[in-house]
């Protein structure tokens, strides 16, 4: 509750000192002020009661409008329809029974037009903007609101004024106390004191017109075009309204105790000729033919309507079990309660009320053997499965902005009267039921629907930019709340147990709700010094000895709209005793509602609107909503800007990305042009060995037919094959390297080069591997320079692969370090560890490189060598051939000797004679030309692996081809 209002003054018991205003419509009610409690006080006391109350109270009669009277003249009074009327609700099938109201006595003419008019006795209607201000701290000071004056007055003439009136109203009861509905000595019961609340006063006299006069929907219309608060003036509808609602009969077994009482809608009175008598006044009575909609209409519809205008209301069914709360609440789907249509005006409201927003949120809460449960939130479910764990303990707690509130308690928002109903059904569906002897579906509880409202002006104009600029500026929202609960009904013991203890706490709870609104009726503080009532000051009121009366504190203590909707049960229900029973429960339902009537006081106040500087927990819902939205939006806005910056920083990643798959491609063209270099190379060098390989297998084959001669008889040099690999493997190349053997015996060994390459024929050819000059030192010496050229070319081809490596390490380091700061930049630093890894293989791929071309130039030095070794030995032998007899025998014994000391190696002898002499020059030039090809080679190499210049490997071929033609 977001604002409660100080209590209104209470009516004195002073005379008027001015004249008052008409009432439209003069009302009779038994002084509930005097009245027994209904739940303590016994029949009699009660009978004995009214009827010195109605001995002193009488309304004049003759200020009552003339009009009503006429109407009424001519118009019989309503009969009390059974359940089986054509208008009633009750199940078909049964016999129609009707109160004729010939039964009744009638009352005379004037008397019956006298409880029509107003009379000048009533009090005035206080206007709103009278009302004292709203107490501090929002719950009513009961106190201080007794101080006000001005319906304080008025109310207290009333009471006095009509209890001194010689001119009395009708009263079915006569001077006695006993019910009569004719003859002379009729008592009028006395006004209420219902002008204490001055709106509530107005409402008696609406209620009692209007449906008599008007047709229903033009009620409805009107009331639906009008929210003005000045319309509560204007009809004068009260802030609490009372209303009792008479249930179908269910059966009657011909005891016809309904012929003991009387039903008058129009006049909203209900009458009682047994021991108990009296007549009630309220201001809605309908009797059973009137159906939920016609209920809705009088008894809360407007309440209803106020509510969304930000006024706190309360509506509630009180009444005997079985009598029809549930009936009249929720109804039924063809004819539905106060609930749903209340539901559907919210929404109605919500349609025609376009400049303002609104935001609805629902609770629905049972009080059930004293403990609250939340009926929107599923039961717990227990160690076993099934329902009935322990709940989260709901309390009751009280604020001055709020009121008094449970908690915690689940809140929906809903947007349609279709979801708020469906929330609401649910609840139903978790409320605690159970068949007793009067009700096979009695409600074993009280149920609490809570509607709150938060609404606020729109600003004008609905561009988005409008909405925005709202959104922002909290403050302006007004929170007010509906409660519609349902009772349980008061009933006698039960004989199960279960139903017993219910029975005890709901009636525990009906008895402090009786209790404190007949208290209410004591809290009058400004009295007059030595006034009797003073004593009613110190009343208590006992709002804290159930939940029920805790909850509706608020609402009973002035701060809401108040409309009690009373049931009652007047038929036999079957039976005689459930009859009496049900008569007895009759009255004090009838007496309770007298009380709420003259008790309860309210002076509801609009809420406030909120204001911008509230803090942000007492925010409307409406306001944090707005906010919040305001935040996300923000949020929205930021997170969309981060997203396009990541969505760039990924477009860069991406390019990034591509730039290395572009590299990497690159590489692996440049890969390919290297392998297809290599395979150049290889080609030119297979065109090299070729060209020397003809000269190889010309000499071989010249070497052969000389070695076919001297087999058996030559020392050998022996050939071991040394493989060398290309990178690519497919051209391998084995090319023969000098080596020393001792080929056993007499027998010649053969050196053999073997060529996988183009021309395919080098492998087949046979090559006598001799060193043969004539005496053996040629070959010697040939094989030491050759050695040593080896060695030479080792060292360089070394020095060339360290400074590779060292180059490669540079290259590598430098690339890692930039690639760490890189990806260090862009927050990868795991990926330290996969940067070294792939440096570590470009490393290890480098290098494999190298030993490919390692492999390569040694295969091809070795073949260079072979091929100059091979030529030497040609033209060495070419001297020998032309030499004496003499000097051959010499070689041959020399060979011969050679072939005996074989184990003692390889002897070389440098040639001694000049045609020698020119040929080892010769020879030097060649391997000189030779060196020369390997440097080349060996550049070429160098170069294709670090730049793959494709080109310029073309043109050191074909110079190495060019030189390899040259030698
Ligand atoms: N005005 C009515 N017209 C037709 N049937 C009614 C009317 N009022 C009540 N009934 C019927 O009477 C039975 C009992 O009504 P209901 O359950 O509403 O009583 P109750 O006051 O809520 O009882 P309890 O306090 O035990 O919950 C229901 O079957 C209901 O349909």
């Amino acid at each position: 509750m977001a604002t409660t209002l100080p209590r209104p003054s209470r009516p004195s018991a002073s005379p008027p000192n001015a004249p008052l205003p008409s009432l439209p419509v003069a009302k009779l009610r038994d002084s509930t002020s005097t009245l027994p409690d209904a739940s303590t006080a016994s029949p009699r006391a009660s009978v004995s009661s009214l009827r010195s109350q109605n001995a002193t109270r009488a309304v004049s009669s003759s200020a009552l409008p003339t009009k009503r009277p006429q109407k009424d003249s001519t118009t019989p009074l309503p009969t009390l329809t059974a359940p089986n009327t054509p208008s009633g609700i009750a199940p078909p099938g049964k016999l129609r029974k009707t109160i004729s109201i010939g039964s009744f006595p009638q009352p005379p003419r004037g008397i019956a037009s006298a409880s029509k008019p107003s009379s000048p006795l009533s009090c005035t209607s206080t206007p709103s903007s009278k009302m004292p201000p709203p107490s501090v701290g929002g719950i009513p000071n009961r106190g201080s609101s007794l101080r006000r004056s001005s319906s304080k007055m008025s109310t207290g003439s009333v009471r006095s004024a009509s209890m001194r009136s010689p001119m009395s109203p009708p009263s079915l009861f006569n001077a006695n106390g006993d019910m009569t509905m004719a003859g002379s000595g009729l008592l009028s019961i006395p006004s209420p004191p219902h002008s204490r609340n001055s709106s509530a006063q107005d409402s008696y006299a609406t209620s009692a017109t209007t449906f008599d006069d008007l047709d229903l929907d033009d009620v409805r219309g009107r009331e639906g075009a009008s929210h003005s608060d000045s319309k509560l003036g204007k009809d004068g509808k009260g802030n609490v309204t009372v209303s009792v609602r008479v249930r179908p009969d269910a059966g009657s077994d011909g005891a016809r105790p309904e012929l003991e009482w009387m039903v008058d809608g129009r006049r909203s009175l209900i009458s009682y000729k047994g021991k108990e008598g009296g007549e009630y006044i309220y201001d809605n009575v309908f009797a059973t033919h009137d159906n939920n909609s016609r209920v809705y209409d009088a008894a809360a519809k407007r309440l209803v309507r106020r509510v969304m205008e930000g006024y706190h209301g309360t509506v509630f069914a009180y009444g005997m079990t079985g009598t029809g709360k549930t009936f009249s609440m929720q109804g039924t789907a063809s004819s539905p309660g106060v609930i749903p249509l209340a539901i559907t005006d919210i929404f109605s409201y919500i349609r025609e009320t376009p400049h303002r927003e609104f935001l609805l949120r629902v609770s629905y809460l049972e009080i059930y053997n004293e403990k609250i449960n939340d009926l929107l939130t599923p039961a717990p479910v227990g160690p076993n499965g099934q329902p009935g764990g322990d709940q989260v303990e709901i309390k009751l707690r009280e604020d001055s902005k709020r009121g008094v509130y449970a908690t915690p308690l689940k809140e929906e928002i809903v947007q349609s009267p279709t979801q708020l109903l469906r929330v609401i059904a649910r609840g139903d569906s978790a409320r605690r039921v159970a068949g007793t002897q009067f009700n096979a579906r009695s409600s074993r509880s009280h149920a609490v629907v809570q509607i709150v409202v938060e609404s606020r002006e729109r600003v004008n104009g609905s561009s988005l930019a409008d909405k925005r600029s709202t959104a922002i500026t909290p403050g302006g929202v007004r929170v007010s709340t509906l409660s519609l609960i349902d009772l349980a009904g008061s009933e006698r013991a039960a004989e199960d147990k279960a139903r017993r203890t219910e029975g005890a706490h709901i009636n525990k709870s009906l008895l402090t709700l009786g209790t404190v609104i007949a208290n209410l009726s004591g809290e009058t503080e400004d009295k007059r010094p030595g006034d009797k009532k003073a004593v009613d000051k110190s009343k208590h009121l006992p709002y804290r000895d159930s939940k029920l009366t805790r909850l509706l504190q608020p609402a009973l203590s002035g701060n809401s709209l108040v409309s009690i909707l009373c049931t009652i049960q007047i038929g036999s229900a079957g039976s005689v005793a459930a009859a009496h029973n049900h008569t007895a429960e009759t009255l004090n339902t009838l007496k309770f509602a007298s009380r709420a009537k003259n008790n309860i006081v309210s002076h509801a106040k609009k809420a406030e609107e909120a204001g911008g500087g509230v803090d942000a927990r007492s925010l409307a819902l409406l306001d944090r909503y707005r906010i919040e939205i305001t935040e996300l939006r923000k949020q929205l806005e930021e997170a969309q800007t981060q997203t396009k910056q990541r969505d760039e920083e990924e477009e860069e990643k991406v390019r990034e990305v591509e730039a290395e798959n572009r590299h990497e491609e690159q590489m692996l063209e440049m890969q390919l042009a290297r392998t297809a270099l290599k395979e150049r190379i290889e080609h030119l060098n297979r065109l090299i060995l070729s060209s020397k390989s003809i000269g190889v297998n010309n000499t071989t084959r010249t070497f052969s037919a000389l070695s076919t001669r001297n087999r058996g008889s030559v020392a050998t040099i022996d050939s071991r094959p040394v493989s060398a690999r290309s990178s690519t493997a497919s051209h391998a190349l084995e090319v023969p390297s000098l080596g020393r053997t001792a080929s056993g015996g007499s027998r010649d060994s053969l050196g053999t080069v073997q060529g996988n390459g183009a021309n395919g024929d080098a492998g087949s050819e046979e090559e006598d591997a001799i060193g043969d000059n004539g005496d053996g030192t040629a070959s010697s010496a040939i094989q030491v320079r050759a050695l040593q050229a080896d060695l030479a070319d080792k060292n360089r081809y070394i020095s060339t692969l360290e400074k590779r490596l060292l180059q490669a390490r540079r290259s590598s380091q430098s690339r890692v370090s930039m690639g760490l700061a890189q990806r260090m930049g862009n927050g990868e630093e795991g990926s330290m560890e996969t940067i070294v890894k792939e440096r570590d293989a470009e490393i290890a791929e480098l290098r494999a490189r190298l030993d490919d071309k390692d492999r390569m130039i040694t295969a091809l030095r070795s073949a260079a060598r072979k091929r100059d070794v091979a030529d030497l030995r040609v033209e060495t032998s070419t001297p020998t051939s032309r030499t004496s007899p003499e000097a051959r025998r010499r070689v041959s014994h020399q060979r011969s000797e050679g072939g005996s000391n074989a184990s003692s190696g390889f002897r070389h002898t440098p040639p001694t004679s000049p045609v020698g002499l020119g040929l080892l020059t010769e020879k030097r030039q060649k391997v000189k030309g030779v060196e020369e090809m390997t440097r080349i080679l060996d550049e070429m190499i160098t170069e294709t692996a670090a730049g793959g210049n494709t080109n310029h490997i073309l043109r050191r071929g074909s110079t190495l081809k060019v030189v390899s033609e040259a030698q």
